[in-house]
């Protein structure tokens, strides 16, 4: 259903990495990475030692140390080289979003009402623009009259162009995009330096990239198992001295260096980073890493009925009498309900009604006003000259208005309101003064595929809400067309927030996919907000994550990612501490051989020599982590299942899988170095 967008990768992108690797290296930067920091201050030591054998007293082989000091320096480069790797993606696409960026002229509207060509960094928050066929947009903005159709593919990647209109939910435009239609006045939303544009670029460049709580929890981790080996390695010395046994300052860096989790330490941002970069190639712009982890650990998604569920483009499709009104009466009233209601729902009426018969003249109302649609009200409709207040909305909304006013209520009303809304539809109410006329018939459907979706999300144990304002039946027939697990009907923009918030008191963690403006507090309410780039400004801004296609089922594929993102740090994790099984079993003895011939027994693993048996276990330390940057990538398989059964599969696979591979990888490495007798 969703699909992926490539970049062009650079072909030099292997070369910048490594240019980038040694660049990394600089202790600043290689600070805030404390395993790797370690590995770095034991690299500097060796090195002394390969140059000064008895910098620490004692014998030492500078042979030997000068190898070890290489292996780390490798190790150093190889965990550099994987986040360097991960963040040359995201540079690329930047470069590529760089370009889009234009500056462009823009038509400023002054309160005289003259146009004024201005620099589109001139632009401010609040400024009116003129924007014409063939003309780039130049700021993020909100359509303020007419439609366009506008071609926004140097954002999304999507060739085919998309109607934009004035009110109602399609109404926003990003800068960079394109007008190949029409003209339109645009009400600038954003200042300089602060458009979509801005902040995608910045993102995807990882510019401002802060690590998730997650990733700040399992750092403070790695850091204090570092800590515990590093304190074990340095009260090694005095044990040694005690039973007589000197061990070579090299000999304990590499130990020290080969249970530290190097691994996981070496690999941690590049998962990150390359989780972020999946979403991104699903063309959805995630605000933070923390957004894309709480997606994989979801229980309860929030989507709204039209536009999400349904196709959305909510058409009258048929006027209804009710009581004893005539059809021309209803015709022409609801065309001036609609009068001022910019809406596709309020200019579809007018088009049916004229389609109808209906002359221009009708919606000819001199010193009329227009009340807008609110989702508070679900009214919308005209103040008359005469006094007369025009009105449709939902049935249930209108019911109240008239009631209140003493007015009665047809009986026929209620079966005809709910044959179009047991069909899917959703019947608005005219009225006129106190009078019900009619119903509008507003078609909508479901678009395909949502059931498979939604069993989807249930197999991975997520529920599925959908939140509508629309009336209870229509809502059931939705809901049950869909395939939703439940549904909320004539929730207003607080009760979708009551929701959410009710959802994450049981301790549960919420997406919510909107487009609206009335959708925008629940998006900022919820873990996972997902707007739609084709909505409105407001639920965009209150987001944390927007997807360029529109296409709200792609929560899903968002799901998927954090998902696999978590699967795959905690897999490497496992792996990594798993490994340390076996380099105690390869480096202890030959340690403690060394000085002692006696404790050969313990070296189970059979390695040739001691010297062989710590280089052994240093290079696997090291080779492993270039061998994992490929999963680290791409991440590890994720397939539906339940949170429990996913645990102990990956126990088993990367934690036994964790102890048996180094056993096999530093025997194997052992007997190379042991045939060519290179130890
Ligand atoms: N232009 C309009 N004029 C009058 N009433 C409207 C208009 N548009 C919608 N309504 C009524 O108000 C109700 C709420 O509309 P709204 O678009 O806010 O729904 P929502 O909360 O976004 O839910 P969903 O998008 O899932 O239908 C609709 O079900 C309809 O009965
Ligand atoms: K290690
Ligand atoms: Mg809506």
């Amino acid at each position: 259903m969703s699909k992926t967008r490539t970049v062009a990768l650079p072909k030099d992108l292997y070369r910048q990495a490594i240019v980038e690797s040694f660049k990394k290296l600089d202790p600043r930067v290689m600070m805030k990475n404390p395993v790797m920091f370690v590995v770095e201050v034991g690299f500097v030591i060796t090195l002394l030692l390969t140059f000064f054998p008895s910098l620490f007293g004692g014998e030492s082989k500078p042979l030997f140390n000068g190898v070890v000091t290489f292996i780390l320096f490798v190790t150093i480069l190889f965990a550099n080289f994987a986040e360097s790797l991960a963040e040359g993606r995201g540079k690329a696409q930047a470069q590529s979003l760089k370009k889009t960026k234009q500056e462009t002229k823009a038509r400023r509207l002054a309160k005289d009402g003259t146009t004024q060509m201005v620099h589109s960094t001139e632009l401010r928050k609040g400024d009116i623009v003129i924007v014409e066929t063939g003309e780039l947009i130049p700021s993020d903005g909100e359509i303020i009259e007419g439609v366009a159709s506008v071609d926004e593919s140097a954002i999304t990647g999507e060739s085919a162009p998309v109607i934009k209109e004035a009110g109602g939910d399609f109404s926003s435009v990003t800068g960079g995009t394109r007008v190949v239609s029409d003209q339109i006045r645009i009400r600038i939303t954003s200042d300089p330096g602060e458009s979509f544009l801005d902040r995608m670029i910045s993102l995807v460049e990882g510019a401002k990239r802060q690590k998730t709580p997650n990733e700040i929890a399992l750092n403070t981790l790695l850091v204090s198992l570092t800590l515990i080996f590093l304190i074990v390695c340095t009260t090694l010395l005095p044990i040694a001295g005690f039973v007589n046994a000197a061990i070579p300052v090299a000999t304990l860096i590499a130990l020290l260096v080969c249970l530290i989790p190097t691994t996981i330490g070496g690999l941690l941002s590049a998962i990150g980073i390359a989780g972020m970069d999946r979403v991104t190639q699903f063309n959805v712009i995630a605000m933070s890493g923390k957004a894309v982890e709480a997606s994989g650990d979801i229980n309860t998604i929030i989507l709204d009925k039209t536009g999400t569920i349904t196709h959305g483009n909510r058409m009258a499709a048929e006027f209804v009498t009710v009581g004893r009104a005539k059809l021309e009466v209803l015709n022409r009233v609801a065309a001036q309900s609609s009068r001022y209601d910019e809406t596709p729902e309020g200019r579809s009426v007018i088009e049916l009604a004229k389609k109808q018969g209906l002359s221009g003249e009708a919606l000819d109302l001199p010193g009329s006003e227009g009340v807008e649609f609110r989702a508070e009200t679900r009214m919308s409709g005209t103040n008359l000259a005469d006094g007369t207040l025009i009105r449709k909305g939902a049935v249930d909304a209108i019911k109240k208005y008239v009631s209140e006013q003493g007015g009665s209520i047809p009986a026929d009303l209620e079966t005809k309101a709910n044959a179009i809304a047991v069909a899917g539809g959703t019947p608005l109410a005219v009225v006129e003064g106190k009078t019900i006329l009619g119903l509008i018939y507003l078609k909508d459907t479901v678009k395909p595929g949502m059931r498979e979706r939604f069993d989807e999300l249930r197999r991975m144990g997520i529920r599925t809400v959908m939140c509508t304002g629309d009336n209870p039946l229509t809502a059931a027939t939705i809901a049950k067309e869909a395939g939703v697990d439940d549904f909320v009907a004539e929730a207003k923009p607080e009760d979708k927030i009551a929701l959410i918030r009710k959802e994450q008191a049981e301790g549960k963690l919420v997406a919510m996919t909107g487009d609206g403006t009335n959708d925008a507090p629940a998006l900022a309410q919820a873990d996972v907000g997902l707007a739609m780039n084709s909505g409105t400004v407001a639920a965009k801004e209150a987001a944390n994550m927007v997807d360029l296609d529109s296409d709200p089922t792609k929560i899903i594929e968002v799901v998927a990612i954090g998902k696999q993102l978590l699967m795959t740090r905690g897999a490497l994790t496992t792996f990594s501490i798993a490994n340390d099984v076996a380099k105690y079993f390869a480096i202890i003895p030959a340690m403690f051989m060394l000085a002692i011939p006696q404790m050969s027994a313990l070296n189970i693993m059979n390695l040739a020599t001691p010297q062989s048996a710590i280089l052994s276990a240093l290079l696997f330390n090291a080779i492993i982590i270039p061998l994992l940057i490929p999963l680290a990538m791409k991440g590890v398989k994720y397939t539906p299942m339940s949170a429990s059964k996913l645990l102990s599969r990956n126990l088993v696979v990367y934690g036994l899988g964790g102890i048996l591979v180094p056993f096999i990888g530093i025997k194997l490495i052992d007997m190379i170095l042991a045939a060519f007798r290179l130890v």
